[in-house]
């Protein structure tokens, strides 16, 4: 007969069996329990024993456990690898429970939902997919904000980069792997389709009828499902922990300048490669949270309207004034991450010191309104406009609520006097009891004669009184013996006893009333979540622009002139970020016209090519959120899109050659860039053979100057490339000077009009250590090649303009390289997928036996066809 289960392990299974996918963390007295399987991979990813606990006559099941005090470290590590956690909790007062403490799960911590964990930051988002459109929807559940928007492939791709969620939530069928190529680790959840069609609860949430009360139009309904998923999944999860949500915003990527997935890590705007400083780093010196977060929001966002973009510069401007500055600064260098705070008001997480973070805030925020008056530009005054006005709500806080409380809410000591007269009488009461305590020990002292003894309280025994061993034979025989010392003895007597039970119940009832009034504080401050968090919003804006004029000041940055023409001017310009720890940065200039937009830069390794062109991208951005820039003047039209494409390896991993990448890069670019675009490319074709390469190389930019005509710097080691000069007149050369003294080189990173036949490989070689009987070789062998290379017949030196005839001469050979065996499987896959698809569409159960036999021809043939 099988064993009745213990009603313990009855209730965990009934609760484990709601919570299948996560890792149930069952609290048992001062532990979270982990059984069964859970048990196991906590052990093993949290390195913690694993035990066993009885739970019948001979019945033993897998455990282990984490100390509730310091459970918040083990479930970040969960979390961080991955897992979800299932915090599930006693529901009453195990001393008070009659039969089983009642427990269930209060919260559920996902990668996506830890918004208090500083190092998680909640980033939740959404995908659909409808009709080739990816409808998304974004919650950071950390400040509240909450975006959705219909997105193409690339868009799609860009957004997760820059907004990198750490959970992503899709409908069961959806096929991850076309995101997943892109991006080394990303975690999805597959949830119900019950959460991205129920929108009852996101309506009452927002109390709205329709989804066009978030500004989104009757085009953008696909946005609704996928805002509905993620309310519908984070209410799930967190329960009474769920934060204060802002109302979903429309997000739409055409206000904004183009920087696909590729710039924005090529050019390290806001995360760098490794060993590298981004972008976002060097520049950024705001001083909140708000303004961290906002900064980092401009230069994923620049602004393609010359209006708006002049505005902000007016701005800074205007904050280039020190006084001013240092001013607001001293203000918002005493404002808490007030978005964040926000976002805890209406969950369970905040805490009183919250509270106190809150009202300092609000109180400098205030002051900080205060200098509204003192600004001319226009975006300062509307951001100081929006500035709420919580003059009553600090008065309030500041009249309530104790300066230094405890951390936890239940302790007391939360409530200054004046605010209840029942608290107030209550406290009286237990000064009156320290009062007491002291005559009744002088009283007690007096009586037994004993000048030693101390009346004394511990949470454990209550009051007592303490006697040492050798006054023991004094102790009246009305005194209780309560416990023994090494030293001596604690008693109690019935009058103190008395007393102690008054004293405690003031004690508890002052707790809870104090909670009660904190709660209430808390509901008020609560209602106006929306004004607070749409206040912290524009001070982190200030802060964001405060920081760019900061910026400006310490590195004597220059103001760009913003136009709607074409012609590109920077003068003397630098790269922000390596100029910084090289202050013997050489500048250089760049104009480009109509005439003159598709620049060709050649030059020997380590020469300066890519940080040339990758630091004249970099100055378009800047300029582009409003900032000042490194350079002695520049000019600057608006740009709709920034498209590098630079050599690099991250995507090796994901099984794609290079080559293919390139290609992949190269057809966004393509097929997006316009006149009025800026493309940087790096290094185009070396992935594959010299020729191939080259001939690719030669077409795409041929392509890009005589179609698109955007603004484009070509960084390369095809010198066969500068010919193009001769054929497209707004094609041109440059190169980067090298100086010779005898056998020695010298880089002097300027950038010329022109270009140079010579590599200085051997040069670069030398500089890197090689060893110098391998350099002496290598000059020998270079000018064997040199002398040969003078008496080709230049009917060979143009194969450049046939590359197919070129290619049929060395096809042979080319396919012996590994690249051509790779895309020859690619293609043969492909094949197979044909075939698998044609024979997946067949109904096997309606055609007839000829039908079936025809069928059986026809594959044979595509077989045939294909050997
Ligand atoms: N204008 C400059 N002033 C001073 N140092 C520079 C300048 N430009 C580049 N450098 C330094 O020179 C080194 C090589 O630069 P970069 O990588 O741009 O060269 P490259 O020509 O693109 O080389 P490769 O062809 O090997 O990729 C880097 O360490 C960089 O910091």
């Amino acid at each position: 007969m099988a064993e009745k289960e213990t009603p313990m392990l009855a209730q965990y299974n009934k609760i484990k069996a709601k919570y299948p996918e996560e890792l149930l963390l069952f609290r048992l007295g001062d532990f979270y329990e982990l059984f069964y399987e859970d048990a196991h991979i906590g052990a093993r990813e949290l390195n913690i024993a694993l035990t066993k606990k009885r739970v019948g006559k001979d019945k033993y099941i897998p455990m282990c456990g984490i100390p509730y005090h310091s459970a918040d470290s083990y479930i970040t590590r969960l979390v961080l690898k991955g897992y979800k956690v299932a915090i599930c909790e006693q529901l009453e007062d195990a001393s008070k429970a009659k039969g089983i403490v009642k427990r269930d799960v209060i919260r559920v911590i996902t990668p996506g939902t830890f918004f208090e964990n500083e190092k998680l930051k909640s980033a939740l988002m959404a995908i659909d997919k409808v009709k080739g459109k990816y409808p998304i929807s974004y919650l950071d559940l950390s400040t509240g904000d909450f975006i959705a928007g219909i997105l193409d492939k690339d868009e799609l791709i860009s957004f997760i980069g820059k907004f990198q969620p750490k959970e992503i939530l899709v409908r069961p069928e959806f096929d991850t792997s076309e995101i997943e190529e892109h991006f080394k680790h990303l975690f999805f959840s597959k949830i119900s389709e019950e959460l991205f069609s129920n929108y009852k609860e996101l309506f009452n949430y927002f109390n709205i009828q329709d989804y066009k009360s978030f500004g989104f139009t009757e085009k953008e309904k696909a946005v609704l499902p996928v805002i509905t998923a993620i309310f519908n999944y984070a209410k799930a999860t967190q329960k009474s922990f769920l934060p204060f949500i802002k109302k979903p915003k429309p997000y739409r990527e055409d206000i904004y300048m183009r920087i696909d997935y590729h710039a924005q890590k090529h050019l390290e705007i806001v995360s760098s490669n490794e060993g590298n400083i981004s972008l976002f780093n060097v520049i950024n010196k705001t001083l909140t949270g708000m303004g961290k977060r906002k900064l980092r929001y401009f230069l994923l966002h620049p602004l393609k309207n010359k209006k708006e973009i002049q505005k902000r510069q007016q701005a800074v401007e205007e904050l280039l004034d020190n006084e001013l500055r240092e001013e607001i600064k001293k203000y918002l260098k005493e404002i808490f991450d007030v978005e964040r705070l926000v976002s805890k008001i209406s969950s369970n997480t905040l805490t009183p010191r919250d509270m106190i973070s809150l009202r300092t805030s609000l109180d400098k925020i205030q002051q900080l309104k205060q200098l509204s008056d003192k600004f001319n530009s226009e975006y300062l005054k509307q951001l100081f406009k929006q500035i709420e006005d919580f003059e009553y709500l600090v008065d309030k806080l500041y009249r309530y609520l104790e300066d230094n409380p405890p951390i936890h809410l239940k302790e007391g000591g939360l409530i200054k006097k004046g605010v209840d007269k029942y608290l107030d009488e209550l406290k009286e009461i237990r000064e009156k009891g320290d009062k007491w305590i002291k005559e009744f020990q002088e009283r007690e002292r007096q009586r037994t004669g004993i000048s030693s003894l101390k009346v004394g309280f511990n949470k454990v025994m209550g009051y007592y009184i303490e006697i040492t061993k050798p006054n023991l034979k004094f102790v009246p025989p009305e005194y209780k013996r309560r416990q023994t010392l090494s030293n001596a003895e604690r008693f109690t007597t019935d009058e103190l006893q008395s007393f102690e039970e008054k004293i405690l119940s003031a004690d508890e009832k002052i707790n809870a009333l104090e909670y009660e009034i904190f709660m209430s504080l808390r509901d008020e401050v609560n209602l106006l979540s929306d004004k607070i968090a749409k206040t912290a919003q524009a001070v982190g804006e200030i802060d964001a622009v405060v920081s760019l004029a900061q910026i400006a000041i310490e590195k004597n940055w220059i103001k760009p002139e913003i136009t709607d023409d074409y012609d590109l001017v920077v003068e003397e310009g630098q790269h922000p970020v390596i100029v910084n720890f090289n202050p013997d940065f050489v500048p250089n200039s760049l104009k480009m016209d109509k005439n003159s937009y598709f620049h060709i830069i050649t030059g020997p390794n380590m020469a300066g090519k890519s940080t040339f062109i990758r630091q004249s991208a970099v100055l378009i951005v800047l300029s582009h959120i409003g900032s000042f820039i490194p350079a002695r003047y520049a000019k600057i039209p608006v740009v709709d899109a920034i498209f590098t494409r630079i050599g690099s390896a991250d995507a090796l991993a994901k099984g794609l050659s290079t080559f293919m990448v390139e290609m992949l890069e190269m057809a966004n670019i393509i097929n997006n860039a316009t006149e009025k675009s800026f493309i940087v490319l790096d290094e185009v074709g070396r992935g594959t053979s010299t020729y191939d390469g080259l001939s690719l190389a030669w077409a795409i930019s041929e392509y890009i100057a005589k179609n698109i005509k955007a603004k484009t710097l070509f960084a390369t080691h095809y010198h066969e490339l500068t010919s193009l000069e001769n054929e497209i007149p707004q094609v041109k050369n440059f190169y980067m000077h090298i100086k010779e003294e005898g056998k020695e080189i010298r880089f002097t990173y300027k950038v010329l009009e022109g270009f140079t036949n010579k590599s200085y490989g051997i040069h670069v070689a030398k500089l890197a250590g090689i060893k110098n009987e391998i350099i002496e070789r290598a000059y020998e062998i270079l000018e064997k090649f040199e002398n040969s290379e003078k008496i080709k017949t230049s009917e060979e030196t143009n194969i450049l303009k046939q590359p197919e005839k070129r290619y049929n001469e060395i096809k042979e050979d080319l396919e012996e390289l590994p690249i051509f065996k790779q895309l020859k499987v690619i293609e043969e896959e492909n094949k197979y997928k044909e075939i698998i698809e044609y024979l997946k569409n067949i109904d096997i159960g309606n055609i007839t036996p000829l039908q079936a036999l025809n069928i059986l021809n026809e594959l044979k043939n595509k077989i045939k066809n294909d050997r």
